[in-house]
């Protein structure tokens, strides 16, 4: 459905994407991540025709970017694109007259849309009138409005509470449902580890590391995490690389790499006679292989 190869974009002398390539197949949620600023909403202006780029090739359904293939491509950026002051049924009759569909088709298509997003009740209130979530939600019945076969959502959860996630995760689990594919860019990692079927982490305007979760965790040499409060972090570091075992810090968590699945009674046996405030072991999640790839220097 979408295969970008080796795509590049500097703004004067800044150098943000350098050579970046993925392919994304029908009906698959790719999640694109990497740090503020790594080029994320970069590479999807440059998809959406919005911005050219200096280098590479972009084809959607086998057809290079154009104003053309605009059509197959629904945005929900990351500031939600809508009119405050007109209702929901109106914003979204607003975009289907930028798409041009007809008077019957406009009515059909804005009726669906708020249907597929849970907002029917809510079609002829105001969009300021919405709680934050409903705003989300209208923005992404916005980018449906033209039955595109791409949908690109840019952080579509950020700033919302839990429930209003919630709703949102259900829709884009809807959309891959109804045949969609969706490319996906989050900073919360555990909406990618439960959205995405592959995730690709960006690093120096390229994809440093992507594919399943499971992929991904064969690149990191850990089997589990193993967190712990200590008041003697030094001591427990100097044993810990005595047994061969990496330490990381997450923020200021202190965390060690365990080769293996261990016994617990042989986990503690190793740090033995080190205060410990806390212990616990956890698998490899999203987060540790994120921190790998952007911080350490063997991806690259
Ligand atoms: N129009 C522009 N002119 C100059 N620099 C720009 C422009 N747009 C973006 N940049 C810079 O390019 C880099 C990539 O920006 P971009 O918005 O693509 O990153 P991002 O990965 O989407 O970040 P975030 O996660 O914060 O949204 C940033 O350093 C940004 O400051």
């Amino acid at each position: 459905m979408l295969k970008i190869n080796g795509l590049q974009k500097s703004y004067g002398s800044r150098s943000v994407l350098q050579g970046l390539s993925l392919q994304i197949p029908p009906g698959e949620i790719y999640g694109l991540l990497g740090p503020n600023g790594a080029g994320k909403t970069t590479t999807i202006n440059i998809l959406c025709n919005l911005l050219k780029a200096d280098g590479g090739t972009i084809e959607i359904n086998g057809w290079p970017v154009s104003e053309a293939t605009k059509r197959w491509i629904g945005v929900a950026p990351q500031e939600n694109l809508i009119y405050r002051s007109l209702t929901c049924a109106e914003n979204l009759d607003f975009f289907a007259r930028i798409y041009g569909l007809s008077k019957i088709d406009r009515q059909e298509r804005v009726q669906r849309c708020l249907s597929d997003v849970g907002l029917s009740d809510r079609a002829h209130s105001p969009a300021e009138t919405l709680s934050g979530g409903m705003q989300r939600r209208l923005s992404m019945a916005i980018a449906l409005i033209h039955q595109p076969k791409l949908v690109v959502l840019d952080e579509p959860t950020t700033g919302l509470d839990i429930e209003a996630r919630y709703e949102i995760w259900d829709l884009i689990r809807q959309l891959q449902h109804q045949g969609m594919t969706v490319l996906l860019t989050t900073h919360l990692l555990d909406e990618a580890e439960r959205l995405c079927k592959r995730i690709g982490i960006l690093k120096q305007g390229q994809i440093a590391a992507e594919g399943t979760l499971a992929d991904l965790r064969q690149q990191i040499a850990a089997a589990e995490i193993l967190t712990m409060q200590t008041p003697a972090p030094q001591q427990a570091i100097d044993r810990a690389r005595s047994l061969g075992l990496p330490h990381r810090y997450y923020g200021s968590d202190l965390a060690f790499w365990l080769p293996e699945v261990l016994e617990f009674k042989d986990i503690i046996a190793y740090f033995d006679g080190i205060p410990l405030d806390s212990i616990a072991r956890q698998p490899v999640r999203l987060e540790h292989i994120y921190v790998e790839v952007t911080q350490g220097d063997r991806f690259r």
